[in-house]
């Protein structure tokens, strides 16, 4: 493709939109200009409720604003949109591994969902106004992941977005799952920035090779932090200063929180000198000692929320 070509929207893409008011296509150039790779096409949702853009390159919703409100969601301006890649920035979908694979280190950090292509199966403006966009993307066992399953993502997305996700295991044996929603904020400033409602909680810390250790008063950031908890049944918030998001869901008893840090962060070709100041992740899902196991044959859901709180 060349530099200035628009990247090809699929004719079940365009129809469905098409059907739609409150939907239309535009492309990562014009909403991230500057931004690196061939380019993706992006849908815009536009609700009395909300904006928000997504795109079927990995099911991933990349900006949602509250009528009125402001943005929630980062996206690194060193993002390469290219088909397949990993997008840095908006809710990736960590799935079905998060993290290394457990036995092979060869096979893609963090799964394989987040570089697959989606499709977007419908969308419904309720009476309410949320909107409900669906997603699936089905996989057939191959080398990166021995399996058959469905995931189905919904996202509605009304004052605020909630990300409903149902996984299905389409074959014949059973298998192990982990996953996150793998949140970038947008945040005012990592200084002030904290995490609250771990207090007291264990942690395996990345940063120091997988060791626990436990949690006193809110998570702050200075440095690189990468922190897993497990077992969290209860809303965490993000505060920095400016605004204040609780993280709220079901079946998504794992917490991850996430920032590179100035050093590690400007050595990354999709973050970069400075940008990390930019975000802080703070994830949901299922994984380390929450990891689902999943039999043949069985689907298991969870949502996760995200509120002003
Ligand atoms: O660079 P990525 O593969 O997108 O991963 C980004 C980050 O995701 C999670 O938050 C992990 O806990 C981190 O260890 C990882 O660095």
């Amino acid at each position: 493709m060349s530099q200035n070509a628009s990247p090809e929207v699929p004719q079940s893409l365009q129809a469905l939109v098409d059907k739609h008011d409150f939907l239309s296509l535009s492309d990562s150039k014009t909403y991230f200009p500057g931004s690196k790779g061939d380019g993706l096409p992006l849908i815009c949702v536009d609700t009395p409720l909300c904006q928000a853009l997504l795109t079927t390159n990995g099911g991933q919703l990349l900006s949602f604003t509250p009528k009125g409100g402001e943005e929630l969601l980062w996206v690194s301006p060193n993002c390469n949109f290219s088909p397949g890649a990993s997008l840095r920035g908006g809710i990736p979908l960590c799935l079905p591994w998060f993290g290394p694979h457990p036995t092979d280190d060869t096979r893609p950090k963090h799964g394989i969902a987040r570089t697959r292509e989606w499709a977007l199966q419908s969308a419904q403006l309720d009476d309410s106004g949320v909107c409900h966009l669906k997603l699936a993307l089905h996989h057939k066992a191959d080398e990166l992941f021995e399996h058959d399953f469905s995931a189905e993502l919904t996202l509605s997305l009304g004052v605020t977005p909630t990300l409903h996700l149902t996984l299905t295991n389409t074959g014949a044996t059973d298998f192990d799952a982990s996953w996150v929603m793998h949140t970038y904020f947008a945040i005012n400033s990592l200084e002030a920035a904290r995490v609250e409602g771990l207090d007291g909680r264990e942690y395996a810390d990345k940063v120091e090779g997988g060791k626990y250790f436990t949690q006193s008063g809110p998570v702050t950031f200075n440095g690189e932090v990468d922190r897993v908890y497990e077992d969290i049944q209860l809303p965490v918030t993000l505060d920095d200063g400016q605004h204040r998001y609780r993280i709220e869901g079901d079946q998504c008893p794992s917490v991850v929180v996430w920032n590179i840090g100035a050093e590690a962060g400007s050595g990354i070709a999709d973050i970069g000198p400075d940008n990390h100041r930019g975000y802080v992740c703070v994830e949901r899902g299922a994984c380390l000692g929450d990891t689902w196991r999943l039999p043949a044959g069985q689907a298991r859901s969870a949502h996760m929320t995200i509120k002003a709180a």
